[in-house]
């Protein structure tokens, strides 16, 4: 078959499995070294011998993950040679070919093993249904089960910190494997050109990796191999486990030790842990907390894509109202109140209080969406687009902004307990989920997750003990605070894609030899936790989410004590108190709820040793604040905590700034920066809009786009050179020559504009802040806004000065973020048929981005995004220079080639397992 030759090819170029796995390590020493992950993504590992996956010994001559578990057995086992053996477990049909994973030839496998592997295979198929003739479970779910179950009976009793014995560790890798083979065979179907015969060019749909299970899955691998290795790595350690029984013989024993009699107990040496074991214990955590990060955030990413079962749909009540409580509704419903206000209103004591608020929102949430749909299909009065709200709310109006506080006050509890059991909505998905891509990504990562959360809590063990074994040395609070001080740039990482580099700016704050107060700056915001209950009942807090990103969604914010504030509050901030010196949340709630009602215990920043203890009452602080500022308190092991009242400023006075909106070009006073209104007229409008429509839209996670011209590759973030499309559309040519003439813009028009993209937005999707790729694009970038406006913010770093060569080597980066210190914002309303036009400056030294708003505040009134806005970017493709000067003629050389794609990609990953949800690339 012709054209399957060239199709193996194209797509074992994506997934040669080596490629696939070396390259992750860029992923780890990202999150290890919390670097730029770039340059280590580029460096290729010949050897294999640092790769993690490779770890085990004894298959240390295989090249791939997929040989490990079956390379090294001995004579006595049979061989199998797959296409020999014709039994059904081994016979693997050529449809559907296993495309990109290159066949091994050989299999040697014990036969005990393809015993064992038949029953999983029928247990796997069964289910609970061992008749085999009533409720088969589909596919998608067993092999959910499969590796739920699989990842309990390996890890679920991991109660210390230990390398994994090898029988347990290969089990996993090689069951694994197994489990994860079926996405080996997942492609999708993209359409490409290919050239007939008779010299014309037809449009084939070819097969394609699936891309989800392309982006996730080997980081996924990456982050278990992390985990494990990292476990490995607990070898001759200062601490130990007293096995059960043994407590009796042990030193000074607290209520937590007694609670958990029949586990091993963690102990430290006499005095507490050397220095050096501290810091390696604190930055294996640090690294775990980054792993943990980023499988939650893959399996949240999966289970958003996971759509809600019908079963669900006919059960929850239609109305969104009916699934909260009085008071939720309430809290919802009071516009003016920031999301931080509404999470205070919930006033939520457990984890199961928040659990049970998440499944109401959930639901609240999804049965308005159904509601706004339906209206949106027809049986609602057509509202004109992006209008102008001045009537009062219609009720679709009100719904939808009832949607959006429900999902901000949703994300805003789910970062404040981190490692909640799963949602209703979500474990219904999972039940009734039939993508088996999904099921495996989603089981995949959140096993990978609980993991990293229970490693998580074993260091917090020994880090507990470590104190308890030293409980009034101020020393080891201060070290460690110190620590945690010096890691605050490993923690952070915007949440959403606009704030990386404002936190990188301020990442690190040297904190050594300073009183706990003045380590802050200039105010303390609370910071988001979870708490998880462990078996023992001890309540392990983990911190979350970076300052930054916490800062931008309003969470409860607490102005800085000054030394000698007598400022009476109802907030008190209490420095020697939480997690991280031993203290659970409920703990120190409970010690001060002595002095009256407790709203809420909060970390008072990301080194879990000083928290915000907030009263109902002043009075209540203020009794609280007098008896134990300063002294022993009983309560807490006799700890001495240093108090100081804490304001709760308004949130006016700290919402982050909007950006006043400009209506013209020349407002904003951005260099290079036009805007042409009723650029087309809006019959050319429509003709537009139907001829895109009319063609096929390529899905990206959150926006539909097309690209004319060349294809514009979102995984090496370039153009693919080898993908010209031809010509620009027939349907663009009057915009093209309406550009080419127009008098205002012509000393730029002198560009041949040959790259088209169309982005389709909805409603409350936006863009990243990004410079268009300039490797690839030359000079001025033209883009046409249809169907809806939407407002288009700019910004940059005010110490850099612009410099077009200064920028040329980064591909979308202001150079050296770290040495710049402010931001410039500024934003325009683009409206509906009008040209903007980037170059110089605004073209080169200046971010563009689109907020994700579904309302926008354009001078003081409130403009609706309307169900679409489509835009045509018009760029030129820079053909001979297309790849940064800096790099190696070799790198020049191999830049389509199967590296490239791989190398950018993990880029993207590295993204995701660093807490920012998009990069700058999104052309
Ligand atoms: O949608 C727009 O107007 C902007 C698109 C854009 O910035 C891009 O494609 O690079
Ligand atoms: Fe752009």
């Amino acid at each position: 078959m012709p054209g399957r030759g060239r199709r193996e090819r194209e797509i074992s170029l994506d997934f040669d499995e080596q490629d696939r796995i070396m390259t992750y390590n860029g992923l780890e020493s990202c999150i290890l070294n919390n670097q730029s992950y770039e340059n280590e993504s580029r460096t290729s590992r010949g050897d294999g011998a640092s790769d993690s996956l490779d770890y085990d010994d004894n298959f240390s001559s295989s090249s791939s993950s997929k040989e490990y578990a079956f390379g090294s057995f001995s004579s006595h086992w049979m061989t199998m040679k797959r296409d020999e053996q014709g039994s059904d477990e081994w016979e693997l049909s050529d449809s559907p070919k296993k495309f990109y994973v290159k066949d091994k030839p050989t299999y040697a496998v014990p036969f005990s093993d393809v015993e064992t592997m038949k029953e999983k295979f029928a247990k796997l198929l069964l289910g609970e249904d061992v008749t085999g003739g009533r409720k088969g479970v589909s596919a998608a779910l067993a092999l959910s089960n499969a590796i739920t179950n699989l990842a309990a009976s390996i890890f679920g009793e991991l109660w210390k910190l230990e390398p994994l014995a090898e029988e347990r560790k290969s089990k996993w890798q090689r069951e694994m494997d197994w489990l994860l083979s079926p996405t080996n065979y997942m492609v999708e179907l993209v359409p490409a050109k290919q050239s007939g015969a008779n010299g014309r060019t037809m449009e084939i749909m070819t097969p394609k990796a699936r891309a989800d299970i392309h982006m996730n899955l080997p980081a996924l691998q990456k982050l278990d191999s992390m985990l494990i290795e990292l476990l490995e790595s607990m070898v001759n350690t200062e601490f130990s486990y007293a096995e059960v029984g043994s407590k009796a013989e042990g030193r000074n024993k607290s209520a937590r030790e007694s609670k958990r009699w029949w586990l091993p107990l963690p102990q430290v040496p006499k005095t507490g842990l050397s220095d050096a074991e501290r810091k390696k214990l604190q930055y294996k955590n640090k690294v775990v907390n980054q792993v943990f990060k980023a499988a939650k955030s893959i399996n949240e990413n999966v289970l958003l894509e996971m759509p809600v079962p019908s079963i669900i749909k006919d059960a929850l009540p239609k109305s969104g109202k009916a699934n909260l409580s009085e008071e939720m509704y309430k809290v919802l419903s009071v516009e003016s109140s920031s999301v931080g206000e509404m999470f205070v209103s919930l006033n939520l004591k457990s984890e199961h209080n928040a659990l049970e608020a998440i499944n109401r929102l959930e639901a609240a949430a999804f049965a308005w969406k159904e509601r706004i749909r339906e209206e949106g299909s027809g049986k609602s009065p057509v509202r004109t687009s992006w209008s102008f709200i001045k009537d009062p709310m219609s009720e679709v109006d009100k719904m939808e902004l009832l949607v959006e506080r429900a999902e901000a006050l949703l994300q805003q509890i789910k970062s404040r307990y981190p490692n909640l059991p799963q949602t209703f909505l979500d474990a219904t998905k999972i039940q009734y989920g039939r993508d088996v891509g999904h099921s495996i990504l989603e089981a995949y990562s959140r096993v990978v997750k609980n993991l990293a959360y229970s490693i998580m809590c074993r260091i917090g063990e020994i880090l507990e003990e470590d104190t308890l074994s030293n409980p009034n040395s101020e020393a080891n609070i201060i070290k460690r605070n110190e620590q945690s001080g010096v890691e605050h740039h490993v923690q952070q990482g915007g949440r959403d894609g606009e704030c990386d580099s404002e936190s990188e700016s301020t990442a690190t704050t040297p904190t050594r030899n300073r009183a706990p107060w003045d380590r802050e700056a200039d105010d303390i915001a609370a910071l988001p936790l979870g708490i998880c209950k462990l078996r023992t009942g001890i309540l392990i807090l983990l911190l979350s989410c970076c300052r930054f990103g916490f800062w931008k969604m309003g969470l409860p914010r607490f102005a800085r004590p000054k030394e000698g504030d007598g400022e009476s509050s109802p907030n008190l901030y209490v420095a020697n108190c939480g997690p991280a010196v031993g203290l659970s949340y409920d703990t120190i709630a409970s010690a001060f709820s002595s002095f009256g009602e407790i709203k809420g215990v909060y970390a008072a920043d990301e080194t879990g040793a000083r928290v915000i203890v907030s009263f109902l009452e002043s009075s209540s602080a203020d009794s609280a604040f007098k008896a134990l500022n300063g002294r022993p308190c009983p309560h807490l092991g006799g700890r001495s905590l240093h108090i100081r009242h804490s304001v709760l400023q308004l949130q006016s006075s700290i919402v982050h700034h909007t950006v006043p909106v400009a209506l013209m070009a020349s407002d904003l006073n951005i260099p290079g920066l036009y805007l042409f209104h009723d650029f087309i007229t809006a019959e050319e409008e429509k003709e537009l809009l139907l001829a895109v429509d009319n063609r096929p839209w390529k899905s990206l996670s959150k926006r539909r786009v097309q690209h004319y011209g060349y294809e514009f590759c979102y995984d090496t973030k370039n153009v693919d050179t080898k993908q010209h499309l031809g010509a620009l559309p027939s349907f663009v040519s009057s915009i093209l020559k309406r550009v080419s003439s127009s008098p205002d813009i012509n000393d730029h028009a002198n560009l041949v504009l040959d790259q088209l993209t169309v982005n389709e937005y909805r409603p409350g999707v936006g863009l990243s802040p990004h410079i268009d790729t300039h490797s690839a694009f030359e000079g001025s970038i033209f883009s046409l806004s249809l169907a809806g406006p939407c407002i288009m913010e700019f910004r940059r770093y005010i110490s850099g000065s612009w410099d077009r060569n200064n920028t040329s080597n980064t591909d979308g980066q202001i150079e050296n973020p770290d040495s710049c210190t402010e931001l410039s914002r500024k934003a325009i309303y683009l409206p509906p048929r009008s040209m903007l036009l980037l170059s110089g400056e605004a073209r080169y030294a200046w971010q563009h981005y689109i907020p994700h708003h579904k309302i926008d505040n354009v001078k003081g009134t409130m403009i609706r995004r309307s169900s679409r806005r489509v835009s045509f970017t018009f760029r030129k493709f820079e053909i001979l220079d297309y790849l940064p000067d800096c790099r190696s003629e070799q790198v020049r050389a191999n830049a389509s080639s199967h590296n490239t794609v791989i190398l950018n990609l993990i880029d993207k990953t590295a993204a995701v397992a660093l807490g920012i949800q998009d990069t700058d690339y999104n052309l």
